[in-house]
């Protein structure tokens, strides 16, 4: 393995008797941005989620180094809705054992969130909600799933978003499933997807 933190061999799966991922061969390396990029109904997200474990009953093998701490971003952004911003931010930090509210604060003036910080998550908007899903991952973890991160913001949002993916890429793994020219960009390797196979 060393610098993978995952390795796909043969990798398929079918949901009833829909084959919809053909024998997937990939490597995940550590500290890098993938993208998993393909039509709508190729597979992202099925691949994106056996990656994540959130699939198990494929065929074929998967290792996996578990010495990273993985986090998810969905588009459903996961905040607790009884909880303030500040507090779902400290609590994903100490159910990972880490406690560092410096570093909470800096990220969330950085990233111009920190006056929403006694608000509870439905008084935000949907790009205020996914900034602060993004530092609650980015805080607690090192290896990152996005399932299509930016489908559900505006132009503006979404470029802001990935400006801010880029910017705290360092020492962090990620894995993108999106249709989204512009995550392209910021990739360092684009696994394309058509219709269950890599191309
Ligand atoms: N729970 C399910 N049960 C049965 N078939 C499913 C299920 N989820 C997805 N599929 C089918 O599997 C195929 C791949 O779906 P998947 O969601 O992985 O694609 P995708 O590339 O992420 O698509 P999109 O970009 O539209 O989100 C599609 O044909 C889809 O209809």
């Amino acid at each position: 393995m060393e610098n993978n933190i995952i390795e796909a061999t043969d990798l398929s799966f079918s949901y009833d008797h829909q084959k919809v991922l053909k024998n997937i061969n990939i490597q995940i390396e550590k500290n890098k941005i993938f993208s998993i990029y393909g039509p709508s109904g190729s597979g992202k997200t099925t691949l994106l989620f056996i990656l994540a474990e959130l699939i198990k009953n494929y065929s074929g093998k998967l290792s996996i180094n578990h010495n990273f701490k993985k986090g998810f971003l969905f588009q459903k952004n996961n905040l607790l809705n009884e909880l303030t911003i500040y507090d779902n931010l400290r609590i994903s930090q100490l159910i990972k054992g880490i406690d560092n509210e410096s570093e909470i604060i800096n990220i969330m003036k950085k990233l111009n969130v920190y006056r929403l910080k006694d608000r509870l998550p439905n008084e935000l908007s949907t790009g205020e909600q996914q900034r602060i899903a993004f530092i609650k991952n980015i805080i607690s973890n090192d290896l990152i799933f996005f399932d299509e991160p930016t489908s559900s913001l505006d132009s503006k949002n979404a470029e802001e978003l990935i400006d801010i993916l880029k910017k705290y890429s360092n020492n962090k793994t990620y894995v993108i499933a999106t249709h989204d020219e512009r995550i392209k960009l910021i990739s360092d390797k684009i696994f394309y997807l058509e219709d269950g196979v890599i191309l």
